[in-house]
This record gives C-alpha cells, structure tokens and sequence, in this order.
C-alpha cells in the first residue's frame, strides 16, 4: 500500500480531529496530515452493559465524538468540515472495559487488573464526512444508500448531512508480574491518569509491559495502518471490473433484494455479510462492503474517471423509494414507534407478512438511513419518528401513500407524455387526476391528506421568503387544506386569505382545520377548474363582490 496519496487524498479536505489526545495529534501529524484539532465535548457515558462487545462501545463512542464536534462546528461556522475524525481507546480485559482512571485508587485497580496478564486494548475510529445538504448536483442531493455507509441526516437542522465510515482495531498487550511498589512508584509518576487502562505504552508504562501482538500505536491511541487503509478503502473505489467480480453474498443488500427467488428469502440476512474480521468492518449493526466515493473531486488526481455515484443513486433511486413507499403503506414506523425495537421475526408476526422478505426489507431500511438495527432488534431512527409515523405532527406518509399509489403510475407512462407531446402531459397526469379526484372521495382525501402532510413543512418557508406585510388579500390557487392560507394568516395579522380548490376539495378542507383566530380571515371557494386561467376570473369575481 502506497501511504502517501492515501493520506493526500485529504490535502485540499478541511480535516478535524475531534480529539484532546496530543498523542493522537502527534501520529496523525508524523503522518503529513494536516488537520485542525476541536476536541470533542462528547461525554464518555454510554451505557457499557449495552453494547455486545468491547469494541462496539469504543467504536460508537468514537462516532458520537466526531458527530458532536461536526455538528457544534456546522452551527457555529454554518459550515461544517470536511472530514473530521474521532477515535476512543480503551483496555478490555475480558468482558470488563477499562477508560482512563479517575484517581490513584482507580489506576491502581486497573494496573492490578492488568498485572501479570494479557488483555486487549481497541481503539474505535469514525471518519465522519460532512456534506451540506444545499449543495447542488445529483450525488449530493439524493441519498440512497445501496453500500457501506449508512447515512446520517440531521432533521433537527435540516442542513448538514454525513457519512460515517466506522473501523476498530485490536492490539494485545501482555503486563509482566509486576511488585505493589513497581505499581505505586509508577502510579505516583503520574503518567496513568490521562491514558485509557492507567498505562502509557509509550513512555514510562512500556517498562510493564512483556510482549506486544499487533498495531503498536494502536495501544498509543491511534491505528494509523488501519486508518489508511481505510482511507485507501474509501477514495480508490473498486473498479468496474472488480466489482463485478464481488461474490453474491458481499453485494450490498438493495442490489440483491430484487433478485432473491422466494425460497432463499427466509434465510438472507443482508446485514450478516458486514460481520466479523477486523478488516475495515463496521461494528455491530452496520453493513459495509466495497464503499463507493463519496466525492468525485477527490478522485480528480486519479487517471481513472471519477465514480459516477450520483448517476448510480439516481439509477437505483427508485427501488429505495419503493422501498420507503411499501414500508409505510405496511405501516412499519408505526408498529415500530408503538412497540419497537422488535426483531425480524416479530414485525413480521405483527404485519401478517413473510418473515424472510421482512427481514430483507428492514435490513434496507436501515441501510437507507429509516430504521437502526440493536441487539435488542430494529426501530425507527429518528427521521423516521418525526416523518414516516402516521400520526406525527410532521408525517410524510400521507405523501408517501400517495406517491405509491398514484404518482408511481402515472410516471410509468412519462415516456408516453414526453413522446406524444406537451399536451399529453396534462393528458396523461392531469386529466386522469381530476377525473379520478371527482370520481373518488377516498382518492380526493388521499390526495389531501398527501398535499397537507407536503405543505406543512413547506408553507411556513413559502410564506415568510418575501415581505407582504404591506398586502390586504391573497389568494392561494389549488391552495388545497389552506396550509398556506393559515401560515399567511398566522404571519400577517391583516391579511385575508381566499383558497381556490375543485368543489370536492374544499367540500373536505374542513377535516383539515385546526380551528384559531386566524381561521376567519381564511375563505374557502369552489371553482371547477384546474386551470390558471380560470382560477384567476374567479378571483377577479370575488374580489369585485367585495
Ligand atoms: O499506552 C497508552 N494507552 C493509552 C493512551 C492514551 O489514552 C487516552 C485514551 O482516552 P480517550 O480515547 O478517551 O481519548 P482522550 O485522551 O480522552 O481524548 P479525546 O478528546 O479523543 O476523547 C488517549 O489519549 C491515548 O492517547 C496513551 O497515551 N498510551
């Protein structure tokens, strides 16, 4: 492996370390990586007896300090940086985690633990890429995760967006026998007190210590073989030819979910082939398998063409979003917020589905960011809490329901409308939608319910971007439950409000109010239109009655 580009790969990168560790400086800097330091405020207070395995803990722990740090540097810089990297060692002997002693007693209960005997020390690294959701293009703005990263988007902030790239490595480390005095005089140097186990190898703890197996500055605090590797892992993408010779069962689980026959469904799970081995795997829960880059610039100084990703998410774009679709229609993120973490098997019991493709479509679920995957089994995450359960105040499953139902039709045909010409469009969507909408109340309210649940994010941004303080009347035209019109209302206290909609819609915008003050200065009227045109002599009409 050649370290140099690895490590260059981040030259034009604004690098963070999110860590106080001046060893952890100090290798990365020997490294000739140039980075800014912001230690992490992350407190080291997960909850150990929940995690699996040793190096689960120190990995997430590493995770949450690096996604503490991007997120504080996002809100205060409103932009966050590139990459920014955080890592937590800790000794392991047997099943008992040891961190940094907190007194002289402590260390000299770790060191007794340690003494004469051999024990693990792991350091959890998480390589966290920032991306602001604003930036333009399609690998940017689409995120469907068919590989190894699983994407973290922040709804709370709306902006920032990153892809964790998660490893650990294991180093052992034997102590020799060592005499309580051995043990107070090098406790009273005080050296152990800001090193994880009470020992530092690199000064005067190496003197305890028989034999080492494995990375040496791994135990220092920081595997930097396996850190460019991973590097290596991340921004040289397989190539084609490679890729095609990936075995079956390390294919990223959207690709294989299609092509499962029914028989081979009970036993996939598409999370299994991430497990076990040390090399560059993701703890517990995460898949991971040949990444994809995560920037095309990064890939400028490569004699390769940059690795089209976006192309392929917008190519693989709407088996996610049948994905997405199917799962709320099963009605999935609410069993799951009434009674989650469930397992496979108990989701499926409660859905009345198969429990082989259950399985496959929560593990894509996770994968694509809508579901997390414990020991304890899966359960929303937290975008999927606030959107996807029904009866939240912010639910997109109205919208979601109805692109599946609806939408996902009429777009089969969009060939048809592009090849017929301009007309056929309003032929293909917009007449089949108003004969349709006139035709059906359950369709006109799925429809609504669909338009509300859109709007309700959308209208409060519409109605503050422009100043219209200085206006006496609007009027919103298709303006549907009148979301708008309540959010106009609510933001300019002398503003009346006329809603035009088709006569069945407004006959059940009722359903829709909240009631308020502001609700009186909201009108509803009928037109039978859809037509611009026409919506606007009815505005003209009502405007001269008053
Ligand atoms: O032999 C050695 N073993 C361990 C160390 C140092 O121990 C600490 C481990 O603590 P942690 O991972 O929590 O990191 P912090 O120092 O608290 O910094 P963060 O800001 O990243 O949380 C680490 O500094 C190792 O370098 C050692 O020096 N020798």
């Amino acid at each position: 492996m050649v370290l140099c580009p690895v490590i260059g790969k981040l030259q034009h990168k604004r690098v963070v370390l999110a860590s106080a560790s001046p060893r952890r400086q100090e290798i990365l800097s020997n490294a000739g990586l140039r980075f800014e330091v912001v230690p992490s405020r992350f407190k080291e207070k997960l909850h150990k007896a929940s995690f699996a395995t040793p190096y689960a803990y120190a990995v997430e722990t590493a995770k949450q300090k690096a996604l503490e740090v991007a997120g504080r540097m996002h809100q205060k810089d409103l932009r966050a940086p590139d990459v920014v990297i955080g890592a937590d060692t800790i000794v392991a002997v047997g099943a008992m985690i040891l961190e940094k002693p907190v007194d002289k007693q402590d260390a000299y209960r770790m060191l007794s633990r340690l003494n004469g005997k051999e024990h693990s020390v792991f350091t959890g690294v998480a390589i966290v890429h920032c991306c602001s959701k604003d930036i333009s293009g399609p690998g940017r703005t689409l995120r469907l995760t068919l590989s190894s990263w699983a994407p973290r988007a922040h709804p709370t902030d709306g902006r920032l967006d990153t892809e964790v790239s998660e490893f650990y490595e294991e180093t052992t480390v034997k102590f020799s026998e060592l005499s309580e005095e051995l043990l107070w005089e090098y406790i009273n140097s005080g050296e152990p007190m800001d090193k994880a186990g009470g020992y530092g190898i690199q000064a005067l703890g190496g003197m305890l210590v028989e034999y080492v197996h494995g990375d040496f500055l791994n135990v220092v605090g920081f595997p930097l073989n396996h850190f460019c590797k991973e590097l290596a892992r991340l921004y040289y993408p397989p190539r084609p030819e490679d890729l095609r010779r990936v075995r079956h069962d390390s294919i990223p689980a959207v690709d294989t979910f299609e092509n499962l026959s029914d028989s081979e469904a009970g036993g996939s799970d598409p999370g299994q082939s991430a497990k076990g081995g040390r090399g560059g795997e993701q703890a517990d829960g995460d898949r991971s398998q040949a990444p994809r880059a995560l920037d095309a610039a990064l890939n400028g100084a490569d004699s390769r063409p940059p690795f089209p990703t976006g192309l392929l998410e917008l190519m693989d774009g709407f088996k996610a979003s049948k994905v997405l679709f199917t799962a709320c229609k099963l009605r999935l993120f609410d069993v799951l917020k009434d009674q989650g973490p469930l397992q496979a098997a108990d989701v499926a019991r409660k859905l009345s589905t198969c429990a082989g493709r259950t399985e496959q479509l929560l593990g894509v679920c996770a994968a694509l960011g809508l579901l997390e995957k414990t020991r304890r089994g899966y359960g929303n995450t937290e975008v999927a809490t606030l959107h996807l359960v029904s009866d939240g105040e912010h639910s997109l499953q109205g919208l979601a329901e109805y692109n599946d139902a609806h939408v996902w039709g009429v777009f089969t045909r969009l060939g048809l409308a592009v090849r017929e010409g301009a007309d056929q469009t309003r032929g293909v969507l917009g007449a089949m939608e108003e004969e349709r909408l006139s035709q059906n109340r359950e369709l006109t309210l799925q429809f609504m319910r669909a338009k509300h649940s859109l709007s309700k994010l959308t209208a409060h941004h519409v109605a503050t971007a422009f100043d219209l303080s200085r206006f006496a009347s609007a009027c919103d035209l298709g303006g549907c439950t009148g979301i708008l019109a309540r959010e106009l209302a609510q933001e300019y206290p002398r503003l009346q409000v006329t809603v035009f909609d088709l006569p069945e819609v407004t006959e059940l915008s009722g359903g829709f109010q909240r009631g308020g003050r502001q609700t009186e200065r909201i009108r509803f009227v009928p037109v039978r239109t859809q037509r611009v045109g026409h919506y606007l002599q009815a505005k003209q009409s009502v405007l001269r009655r008053n």
